[in-house]
């Protein structure tokens, strides 16, 4: 049997009074990478959030690695440390003095009690290889006020990448990296697929990336409307389901 990453079992969310999200089940294997597209305003980052437990959700079950995520969105810390999550916008006041190797330190922390004197060699180590990964060893000790926003996003992914991880969940997170970079950036999540076996789940607007690099896709429109590998849920009739007719991207596609 496949090792279950994570399960989902009729997922509702509700955004205030709106049903954002309605019973929604898929599972996610390990070593695989799965799409959720979807129109604009389709729930998929109301999805994601309830995923990580920030957004409540109303109905449902979610496990993680075969825990379940409490209604108040809680995890043991053992699971929660196997999850990365990268962002859209990564929201902060750039003016606060940390460098780069400072933030991609703190992804190394395990949640719960410090104990900043232990570990420091490895910690040192693994910082400095997690930013390596990302091509970004040169940006070390700048300060992350200096960075380019392609930059940010590379230092971020090195914040994921700087301790073993199970599920990363991404978050139209390539938008801003230059072709180049977008193009390392694919090629790096194929090898943590492949080499270190992390599901992935990304939200994403980029359905020939999703073609290009996705095991599976999840097309979301407030409920799950189809599913499968690439080619079969991104047919031109299940796009018009995900979509509707007069909104379906499959007319802009290069296919
Ligand atoms: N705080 C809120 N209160 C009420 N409705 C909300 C709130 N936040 C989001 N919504 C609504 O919930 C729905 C789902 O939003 P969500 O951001 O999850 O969609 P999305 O698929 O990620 O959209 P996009 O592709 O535009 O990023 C939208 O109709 C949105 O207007």
């Amino acid at each position: 049997m496949s090792d279950l990453v994570m399960t989902v079992n009729n997922l509702t969310v509700y955004r205030e009074h709106y049903l954002a999200v309605r019973d929604v089940s898929f599972s996610l294997e390990a070593g695989t990478d799965t799409a959720i597209v979807g129109p604009n305003g389709a729930g998929k980052s109301t999805l994601v959030q309830a995923l990580l437990g920030i957004l409540p959700r109303k109905a449902g079950e979610i496990f993680i690695l075969g825990q379940p995520l409490s209604r108040r969105g809680r995890l043991p810390s053992v699971v929660r440390e196997q999850i990365a999550y990268l962002p859209q916008n990564f929201l902060f006041d750039r003016r606060i003095p940390i460098t780069v190797e400072e933030l991609v330190e703190l992804g190394w922390e395990s949640p719960g009690i410090r104990l900043p004197w232990l570990g420091g060699r490895q910690r040192f180590q693994q910082v400095r290889q997690a930013l390596a990964r990302v091509d970004g060893a040169h940006l070390r000790s700048h300060s992350i006020s200096s960075l380019s926003g392609g930059e940010m996003k590379r230092v971020l992914l090195a914040y994921c990448l700087v301790r073993p991880r199970s599920l990363l969940i991404l978050d139209e997170a390539p938008a801003g990296l230059d072709i180049q970079s977008e193009s390392e950036f694919y090629q790096l999540l194929y090898q943590l697929k492949q080499e270190q076996g992390w599901a992935i789940l990304q939200v994403s607007h980029d359905l020939e990336m999703v073609r290009r690099h996705c095991d599976r896709v999840l097309c979301l429109n407030r409920t799950l409307r189809c599913e499968g590998i690439p080619e079969v849920a991104l047919s031109p009739e299940n796009l018009v389901a995900a979509y509707g007719s007069d909104r379906t991207p499959y007319h802009h596609s290069h296919y």
